[in-house]
């Protein structure tokens, strides 16, 4: 008897039932015929070759059979058929894939997506056929890279197709020159998207792959694990563009060599960034430094780096060098705010806003601010990015003319990169999570530890949480019994005292200890999250002891420094002390003897040489002797 391996609704208009064995035993139930069904039935599917293999699986070319009254045609089209994935999360992939294929139907600048089928159990995507990829091409031509003209253009056709994806809300998460096919124009077009997406969260027979959202040489470090050290977002598309331009340029893909571990090291542990070749125009250059920001709010949006290698088109390569022509965006990381012009450019201010003083990133001080709350009255230069704003600030009686990267826009009480609790818990994720963006209706973006992706809600439902910065001293709360990551004790059993050293944009806390002694292969960072985490400080440590205790926090060489000192004092005292009794012990005998070896001595003489010294001689050499 046949056994259903899964019911999916592949949309509201189709439906089908699945059945183990003969993929053509699938029954369809089409309620209505006004959506294009993306199922494709395996019969009509003949495998030719297979033209690779890849992480997420392998593709081949194939012929599609369609047969019209007496007559049969067929064409060729690619087939990426996924590793085989446990039965249980076929429907949610199908589920998945239907969203995928309604979204990216007419779209430009990306691969065509007939369907889907099912061939030998496991799930396959029937695509357009394309001759090659940009891979390809790097692999044929002489020198192995591609001219700057040839990357320019290369790199504004696949921007243009992501932007595409963008728009309809889709994640590409596998940018990579293999995946960047050239059609009969010679034009890049996006090959593969949505597939690590569609993926994620299966279960594979081979564990390693489904923790794994991409090819490690492109991934952005918040890819590695999302649900840690996301969110996953647009910019994660902008690291891999990067690595896509890099690799166009020198004909290596970035950590070229290196393991899959060792790029974990590098780039999610060591926060290295792949290698940015000379010689390119200024802007390109910044973008692409832009692109290799460990903190994705830093990088620049698939937009931004469309306009500035638009613009660089437009610049002149002499004499081996460029001299840009257009105006390019050079925007450097900003020193008097500490954010990159990316991050900046995010949100732009209009008349109506309220705004406050931006804080430096990772501060905590609020009072600090020039401008506490203003509202926007005037733009000087609203066409530009980079302008001044007027504002309107209570008790002043002028306007008052702020640059914009100064201010941040203050919306429901909430600012961009503000701490927040939710009212009512997900077990899902943690509750404590920063903002990443509020729009102008209170609709907010935020990032948890726990979620792979942005949370999206309602301001409303939040209320402000205590909020961290590098460089405080945390400790996991006493009422934390099992913690959502390890977390090291001290000798007597008590939970350790650590120094945070870096925010990831979930909120959640890299953190040091420097009171501890590690040896080379002992981790020295740890996770944390903040809803599991209380400051600590010398205010907020009771009594003397917990203060020292607190100082040993700092380093781990506070401890053994004072006992030294100590014991030093203690040995220097005792000399002292012992060097006193024997010097009168001497003086007395000495004095007795010449009491009585010399009856003639004067004894008032004795009393002339028992005026007092200074009293600052004997402050300092008791001061000495006592290691003061
Ligand atoms: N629609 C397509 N038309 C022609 N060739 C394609 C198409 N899609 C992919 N290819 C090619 O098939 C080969 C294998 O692709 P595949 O995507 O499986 O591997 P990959 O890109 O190396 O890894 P991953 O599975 O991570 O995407 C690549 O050379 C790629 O260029």
């Amino acid at each position: 008897m046949a056994k259903q391996v899964v019911a999916a609704q592949l949309a509201e208009s189709f439906e089908f039932e699945l059945f183990e064995g003969d993929p053509d035993h699938l029954r369809t139930v089409v309620a209505s015929s006004s959506q294009i069904s993306p199922w494709i039935l395996p019969s009509k599917l003949k495998l030719r070759h297979r033209i690779g293999r890849g992480t997420f699986g392998d593709v081949w070319l194939a012929t599609q059979h369609q047969s019209a009254g007496d007559y049969e045609e067929y064409h060729e089209v690619a087939v990426k058929m996924l590793p085989l994935i446990k039965e249980e999360h076929m429907s949610v992939l199908l589920d998945k894939f239907d969203s995928l294929f309604s979204k990216c139907q007419g779209l430009g600048g990306v691969c065509s997506i007939f369907g889907i089928s099912i061939i030998s159990g496991k799930i396959c995507i029937i695509m357009k056929f394309y001759e090659g990829s940009v891979a390809d091409k790097l692999a044929r031509i002489k020198g192995g890279k591609l001219t700057i003209p040839d990357a320019l253009r290369y790199g504004i056709e696949l921007a243009q197709g992501i932007l595409e994806l963008h728009s309809k809300r889709i994640l590409v998460l596998n940018l990579k020159p293999s995946n960047i096919l050239i059609n009969e124009n010679d034009q890049a077009i996006l090959g593969d998207f949505g597939v690590p997406f569609l993926l994620l969260g299966s279960l594979f027979p081979n564990s390693d792959m489904a923790c794994r959202l991409g090819t490690p040489s492109y991934m952005a470090p918040e890819q590695w694990q999302p649900e840690v050290r996301g969110p996953i977002s647009f910019e994660t598309d902008s690291w891999g563009f990067g690595c896509c331009i890099v690799e166009m340029l020198t004909g290596f893909h970035p950590w070229s060599g290196r393991s899959a571990d060792e790029i974990y090291r590098s780039v999610v542990e060591k926060h290295e960034k792949p290698q940015i070749p000379n010689g390119l125009p200024s802007s390109v250059e910044n973008v692409l430094r832009g692109c290799f920001e460990y903190d994705l709010r830093n990088r620049p949006l698939i937009s931004d780096i469309l306009h500035v290698f638009k613009s660089s088109q437009n610049a002149v390569f002499s004499d081996g060098g460029w001299a840009s022509l257009g105006s390019g965006t050079v925007t450097e990381r900003s020193s008097s705010t500490g954010y990159t012009g990316w991050f900046l450019h995010k949100d732009r201010l209009l008349v109506g806003d309220m705004v406050r003083s931006r804080k430096p990133p990772n501060s905590c001080k609020p009072e600090n601010m020039t401008v506490p709350e203003g509202t926007v009255v005037g733009l000087e230069r609203d066409t530009d990015r980079d302008g001044f704003v007027l504002l309107r600030v209570h008790g002043i009686h002028d306007p008052v003319r702020v640059h914009l990267s100064a201010l941040e826009r203050v919306t429901f009480g909430l600012a961009a990169g503000d701490w927040l609790r939710l009212k009512e818990e997900d077990k899902k994720h943690s509750p404590v999570g920063i903002l990443h963006s509020i729009h102008r209706d209170g609709k907010v973006a935020v990032g948890f530890i726990g979620m792979e992706t942005l949370w999206e809600g309602n301001s409303s439902e939040f209320e402000m949480a205590e909020s961290y910065c590098v460089g405080q001293f945390v400790r996991l709360k006493s009422n934390v019994l099992s913690p959502r990551f390890k977390w090291p004790r001290k000798r007597g059993g008590a939970w350790a005292t650590g120094r945070i050293w870096w925010i990831l944009p979930n909120g959640c806390l890299i953190v040091k200890f420097p009171g501890i002694l590690t040896f080379k292969d002992e981790c020295s960072t740890f996770l944390a999250d903040p809803a599991e985490v209380e400051l600590v400080s010398f205010n907020t440590c009771p009594g003397v002891v917990k203060k020292y205790q607190h100082l040993e926090d700092f380093h781990w060489t506070v401890r053994p420094l004072l006992i030294a000192l100590g014991l030093f004092t203690a040995m220097k005292l005792g000399i002292f002390v012992g060097h006193k009794i024997g010097r009168s012990k001497v003086k007395k005998q000495q004095s007795n003897d010449i009491q009585s070896e010399s009856p003639h001595v004067d004894h008032n003489a004795g009393n002339r040489a028992w005026i007092p010294p200074k009293v600052g001689n004997i402050l300092f050499r008791e001061g000495v002797a006592t290691g003061r």
